[in-house]
């Protein structure tokens, strides 16, 4: 038998399987999507069987055999492997890469196989011989007896499981257990040995009510009253012992009481109505679900999975970095409980490895994660969900960059079930196709809680310059805020960048402070007195003189969460403000820490930055602050204006969510730019018609379809060299139905030392594009790379 293996080697640069002999105990065992060794050149390498056959072309006697089986069931399944070979081509990336991406990371890390008895009964002798008196083994025990065939039998019976332990401090949580003795006759003659020690006998007696039983050493002084020397004391006389129990590494604490589903409104109705219908067709349908901000989007996401649960399915949720929407996952967990499993990027290595494992083996019918979560291994999917679908993190920046969205809609072609995309500010591409037919439009124009939505002011910062108002906030701002303590209602104050101040500037000669690396200006972070880039981590202390001038008239600029929070405490001393930034959340639970205390009202002010704009929702926020909108607005990127509109909306989108009418004000410089001024109005549809026709004058998405070709080098000259080639080579291969604009730098021209070039790719249809980008990648992996050029190409580009 033949394996056709993608072998993970990243330096060598052909992209297809090669073939290896399965040695012939191997035969029973081996399936497409097992994991291998294999040799290549002088190593053995990871590899993945893609595929199986009798014969090949190449001559026996160059046959190599496979070394090594690591997996006794395929970690992926034959669709993973189709939709890797899919992903290849669409995103044009390496399969081995696409093989990769689908994976936990535990299984790409340092990590022990233990086999683990289920069923004692009926062992093989030779198997039992391994386990002898343990509960597991491990694999290579096994390996090295020649049982793997066996072994594969006993997992298919579930006699044993197979997991993987991640060798990395803190992942693998073991806890030691008491075990009491089965047999009532042992405690009982403990108990006659031990007749002067009155605590002993009171805990032996206690135990013959326990037999057999397995608890904590801390429930057992709970229960008894008695102290860890006497239970010791018990241990050493034989009528318990100490186990380690592996637990799953829960990444829940906190306990959640359950919810039941609410009586829909009528437009909710009308959507969950559709999607069901939905979901008894024969074949893939997307749904875009447009409501506005408090529409009750998540109710119709409940219902919908609850739907698909009573069908024996299983679905995907899919969110935006869910570590940052605590309430979110809340949200999921209390109403399906201990079938949802969770995975976003707080996870350990090892919590993810378990969540993976849970989905893997059916434990779960429910994820709700980040981008990656689109890969959980289900293998009956029933619905896909992504919540607020125009976010970019859903789009991979990284190789196989790949969009959560494409892919839910590749595996719903698969298991021929719905996608819902929900959003109260849809991408313009995915409006645009649902106004086409391509997807369908569901839509909900009234808040669950017939709240109507909060009144936007704008607050015209030159206008409070002019007035003499030198502060960062507006008059306005002030007034409402002060309303709002006196009331006691809460406010969420939004600044779009963090630090304290953004940047260090000498008042002489005007220089920026820079990042040796990066063509950024560098950020003052008071909590460490350090100068830093947000790019490369880069770090220094801060300049007492300017370094271009030696003047000492150096000074901090911009504003940070942390220069508004002390502006905050001058104005209003009483007022109680919770910060949520980068830095007051780097350790893990912070964000359910704060929104918690701010949810038990033991704060006024919700200070924070992008974190805070999506998903909150308390019933006591009656006021958004937004300090300045300006800040996205002027990002050179064709898409700045749509995300600052859908920014704006969706913090907006936090007041007044409940019986309280809400209240924004919105800060900015440019009020008369169309951004702002139609989220005034949190119309939608308008802001859509007025970009659509911008996006068309110009030749953008979603009327053209762009790529982005980057080349860096250490070497400026080398950089644009090698652009120049790219454009030139595009040029010639392309047809003139493409157009390409470059070579240019890039916005920040130099990054971690490299001096960086793109060329954009415009086009309507262009047939040749995959095949041409991939000859040109083919050129770049054989001759370029080793001139130092690093290039990338980028098919669906979230930020050029
Ligand atoms: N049918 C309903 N009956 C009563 N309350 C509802 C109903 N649907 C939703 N709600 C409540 O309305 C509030 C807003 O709903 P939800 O958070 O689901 O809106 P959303 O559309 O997801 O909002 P956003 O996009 O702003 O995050 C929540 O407190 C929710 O519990
Ligand atoms: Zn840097």
């Amino acid at each position: 038998m033949i394996a056709e293996v993608i072998v993970d080697v990243s330096t060598y640069h052909v992209d297809r399987p090669f073939d290896y002999q399965v040695p012939a105990e191997w035969i029973n065992v081996i399936e497409a999507g097992c994991r291998v060794k294999v040799p290549f050149g002088a190593r053995n390498v990871l590899g993945f069987v893609i595929g199986l056959k009798k014969e090949t072309d190449i001559p026996l006697h160059k046959l190599k055999p496979i070394t090594q089986i690591l997996d006794m069931e395929p970690v992926l399944t034959e669709e993973m492997l189709q939709l890797a070979r899919w992903l290849k081509n669409h995103t044009i990336c390496y399969e081995i890469d696409a093989l990769q991406v689908m994976l936990p990371s535990a299984l790409r890390a340092k990590y022990e196989k233990i086999i683990k008895l289920q069923a004692p009964q009926s062992l093989p002798e030779e198997v039992q011989a391994i386990f002898g008196k343990r509960q597991q083994a491990n694999f290579k025990e096994f390996e090295r007896a020649g049982l793997l065939p066996l072994l594969k039998q006993l997992v298919a019976q579930e006699s044993v499981t197979i997991d993987n332990v991640v060798k990395q401090q803190g992942n693998v949580k073991e806890i030691r257990m008491v075990k009491i003795t089965e047999d009532q006759h042992l405690i009982e003659k403990v108990i006659e040995q031990s007749s002067r020690a009155v605590k002993q006998r009171l805990l032996l007696q206690w135990m013959c009510q326990h037999l057999g039983e397995v608890l904590s050493p801390q429930q057992i002084y709970d229960e008894t009253g008695v102290s860890s020397a006497v239970l010791e004391a018990v241990i050493a006389k034989g009528a318990a012992q100490f186990i380690r129990e592996e637990v799953y590494r829960d990444p829940f604490t906190k306990e959640v009481s359950r919810t039941h589903s609410l009586q829909l409104t009528e437009e909710q109705l009308v959507a969950l109505q559709a999607i069901t219908a939905a979901m008894e067709q024969p074949k893939g349908q997307t749904f875009l679900l447009h409501g506005v901000t408090g529409s009750g989007k998540t109710e119709i996401y409940l219902q919908s999975i609850q739907k698909v649960l009573e069908e024996g399915k299983e679905a995907i949720m899919l969110v935006p970095e869910i570590s940052l929407t605590p309430q979110m996952t809340e949200r999921f967990r209390s109403r399906f409980g201990e079938m949802v499993a969770v995975m976003h990027s707080g996870l350990s290595v090892g919590e993810k490895y378990d969540e993976w494992r849970k989905v893997q083996q059916g434990k779960v019918k429910v994820v709700v994660g980040a981008r990656s979560a689109i890969f959980a291994p289900f293998t009956n999917i029933g619905l896909i969900i992504l919540d607020e679908e125009h976010e970019s993190t859903y789009k991979q920046e990284d190789s196989p960059r790949y969009h959560a969205r494409d892919v839910a809609i590749w595996r719903s072609g698969f298991y021929q079930c719905p996608v819902i995309l929900g959003s109260a500010t849809p991408a313009l591409e995915s409006y645009a196709r649902a106004k086409k037919g391509v997807y369908t439009l569901l839509s909900l124009k009234h808040r669950a809680l017939h709240q109507t939505l909060p009144t936007v002011f704008i607050a015209d910062m030159r206008e409070e310059l002019r007035q003499g108002n030198r502060s960062m906030f507006s008059v306005s701002l002030i007034e409402a805020m002060r309303l709002r303590l006196e009331k006691k209602e809460q406010m969420v104050l939004f600044l779009n960048r963090r630090g304290y101040s953004s940047f260090v500037l000498c008042r002489d000669c005007g220089t920026v402070v820079q990042c040796p690396n990066c063509d950024i200006s560098l950020t003052y972070h008071r909590t460490t007195e350090k100068l830093k880039c947000h790019y490369c981590g880069y770090e220094e202390h801060i300049p007492q003189t300017c370094p271009q001038c030696q003047s000492d008239h150096i000074r901090y600029f911009g504003t940070g969460t942390q220069k508004v929070e002390e502006e905050i405490y001058k104005l209003f001393p009483e007022a109680r403000v919770l910060r949520m930034d980068v830095d007051t959340t780097r350790h893990k639970g912070a964000h359910e820490e704060i929104l918690q205390t701010f949810g038990e009202g033991q704060a006024d002010i919700l200070l924070g930055t992008q974190m805070i704009a999506k998903g909150l929702d308390f019933p006591n926020i009656t006021l958004v602050g937004v300090l300045s909108a300006d800040t996205s607005l002027h990002l050179p990127d064709y898409r700045a204006a749509e995300r600052t509109f859908q920014l704006l909306t969706q913090v907006s989108g936090r007041a007044g969510r409940h019986n309280k009418p809400g209240e924004v004000i919105i800060q900015t410089y440019t009020p008369e730019h169309y951004a702002i001024e139609l989220a005034k109005t949190q119309d939608y549809e308008p802001f859509y018609e007025r970009e659509m026709f911008l996006r068309r004058r110009s030749s953008y998405p979603p009327y053209y379809f762009v790529a982005l070709v980057q080349i860096s080098h250490e070497d400026v000259m080398m950089a644009a060299e090698y652009a120049g080639r790219v454009a030139d080579w595009l040029r010639g291969n392309l047809s003139n139905q493409a157009a390409i604009i470059g070579p240019t730098t890039a916005s920040i021209a130099r990054l971690q030392n490299r001096y960086r070039y793109q060329c954009l790719i415009k086009y309507k249809i262009e047939p040749n594009l995959i095949p041409v980008l991939q000859r040109l990648l083919a050129m770049y992996r054989a001759e370029w790379i080793k001139q130092g050029i690093l290039m990338t190409v980028d098919l669906d580009p979230s930020t050029i």
